[in-house]
């Protein structure tokens, strides 16, 4: 059976650059990812993503970022040979905010970083090309 998730790319505009929020997990490889988890029993997606983010990055919906419903792209991939699905929805960081990421035990750093920083830094194939995407997304928005 597949495991599903959720989360949000959540980026920033700093002085017109684009900045994608990656946490880096506590735990086995300390992988970077975006703020998402596990879809519990009785959720939606989106109740997932909202719930993983308040908890894993004290970022609340609304206060924090605005969340984009044009832009819901599902990522999938294996772990310990178990294909797993994350829906991910793009959010934009409330401008002015500067940086209200405080994080759970779950992850021991964040950063904020533009594109070419962020694919280099997580290295994993489809969410490069998530990112990419999202990059062409937010300048045809402009
Ligand atoms: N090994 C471990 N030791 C102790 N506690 C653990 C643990 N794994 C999970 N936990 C605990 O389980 C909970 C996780 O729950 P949640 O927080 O609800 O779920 P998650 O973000 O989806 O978890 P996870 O980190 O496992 O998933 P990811 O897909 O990023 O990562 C899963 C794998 O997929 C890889 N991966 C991540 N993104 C990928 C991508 N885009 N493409 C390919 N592989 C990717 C990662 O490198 C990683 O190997 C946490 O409370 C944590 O403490």
């Amino acid at each position: 059976m597949s495991v599903r998730a959720a989360g949000f790319i959540i980026y920033r505009k700093v002085f017109g650059c684009v900045e994608y929020l990656f946490m880096q997990a506590s735990y086995a490889g300390k992988h970077w990812t975006p703020p998402k988890g596990h879809v519990d029993a009785g959720e939606d997606d989106l109740q997932t993503a909202i719930r993983e983010t308040q908890e894993e990055a004290g970022l609340e919906n609304e206060t924090h970022y605005i969340i984009d419903m044009n832009f819901r792209r599902e990522l999938q991939y294996m772990v310990k040979d178990r294909p797993k699905t994350v829906m991910y929805w793009l959010a934009e960081l409330r401008a002015g905010l500067d940086d209200p990421v405080r994080l759970s035990e779950e992850h021991v750093a964040h950063r904020w970083l533009p594109l070419q920083e962020a694919v280099a830094l997580q290295g994993f194939q489809e969410m490069t090309r998530l990112l990419q995407e999202c990059e062409r997304y937010i300048q045809d928005k402009e």
